[in-house]
């Protein structure tokens, strides 16, 4: 099995072909948690610029630069790195919206100044810019396609959404065979609302499909995929379940990958679209704390559950012997 791309290059909402992406985008969604698309941003300089230049120079600092990226309001927030047995590293810029924090950022790795960094912040503004949009054209059509009509709740969705990005670094292991692949992180779900993730020339992004394979998605340059977290499962009412995946790179080859994620910005409770809980689809996840589901997901107890979110923020199914004992 494959999963079909979704071509929306040149697309305007409710403009010639919308309709049609829209219900694509949407069975994809359904169907795997994640869409695969083509679209106009991530152009071919920008790419270059990011992954040629600005994450190279940025991964190269020193341990101790890096490590003064921290951020403990989530699971994972600020650099990850120096995990014995792993070659990844990790970092997050909190707040790609705008282009302070984006300098603040350039300013934390790099006190002396770095006009070239600060230079190809630009790249990582433009980059977040063309992903926001991205994001925002995919949640759209989903919800849009779902049944979602009230165009207030969707736009006042995405005013709670605050974007990240996520710039990872998979390292070779010289050890191993020439053509072996390795595990390099291994499946999960985001605890995010989404993340666009964009891979540069390697591979190694892999989604379980339904009949349990795992489908490898292609590096290409015009290509990026939009997969689903958990928070999004809350917002569709579980009708797009959080995607599977992991990541198994060549071992012989280094890789950059970076994701553009979302989150509700704190203090904002995630909960499921007045539109789509009725009769046929009751209510499955009570409204739910972004941040308390992260610190959830990766304690003990969430470690080992089969399915964190149910756990956390699950409504019981009543089963009908129980309504016709209570009527
Ligand atoms: O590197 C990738 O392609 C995806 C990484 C990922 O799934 C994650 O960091 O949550
Ligand atoms: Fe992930």
């Amino acid at each position: 099995m494959e999963i079909t791309k979704v071509d929306l290059r040149g697309l305007e909402s409710g403009g010639r072909g919308w309709d049609d992406a829209r219900d694509a985008v949407t069975a994809s969604m359904v169907a795997y948690g994640c869409v695969v698309v083509q679209h106009d941003g991530f152009g071919r300089d920008l790419r270059q610029a990011l992954f040629g230049r600005a994450l190279p120079e940025l991964f190269g600092l020193p341990v101790e630069a890096k490590q003064r990226n921290v951020y403990d309001d989530v699971q994972y927030g600020g650099y990850i790195g120096q995990i014995p047995g792993m070659a990844y590293e990790s970092m997050r810029l909190q707040d790609v919206s705008g282009a302070g924090p984006i300098r603040d950022f350039a300013g934390l790795l790099w006190p002396q100044g770095n006009p070239a960094f600060c230079a190809r912040s630009d790249t990582i503004g433009e980059f977040a810019k063309d992903g926001m949009k991205l994001e925002q054209t995919v949640t759209r059509m989903v919800l849009e396609g779902l049944g979602v009509r009230n165009r207030k709740a969707i736009d006042a969705h995405h005013e709670m959404l605050g974007y990240h990005l996520r710039m990872s670094y998979y390292g070779t292991s010289p050890d191993q065979k020439q053509d072996a692949t390795k595990v390099s992180l291994p499946a999960h779900r985001d605890y995010v609302m989404t993340n666009v993730i964009v891979q540069h020339e390697v591979e190694g992004l892999e989604v379980q499909l339904s009949d349990g394979s795992w489908f490898a998605v292609p590096p290409e340059p015009d290509t990026c995929i939009v997969v689903a977290g958990d928070l999004l499962s809350v917002v569709t009412n579980g009708r797009v379940q959080a995607c599977l995946h992991r990541v198994r790179t060549p071992s012989n080859r280094e890789r950059f990958a970076t994701l553009l994620g979302c989150m509700p910005t704190a203090g904002c409770m995630v909960r499921a679209m007045d539109e789509l809980v009725d009769e046929d689809h009751p209510l499955m996840y009570r409204p739910c704390d972004p941040y308390a589901y992260s610190d959830f997901q990766y304690s003990e107890q969430g470690r080992k559950s089969n399915d964190a979110l149910k756990d956390f923020c699950g409504v019981p199914k009543i089963e009908p012997r129980v309504l016709l004992l209570r009527s």
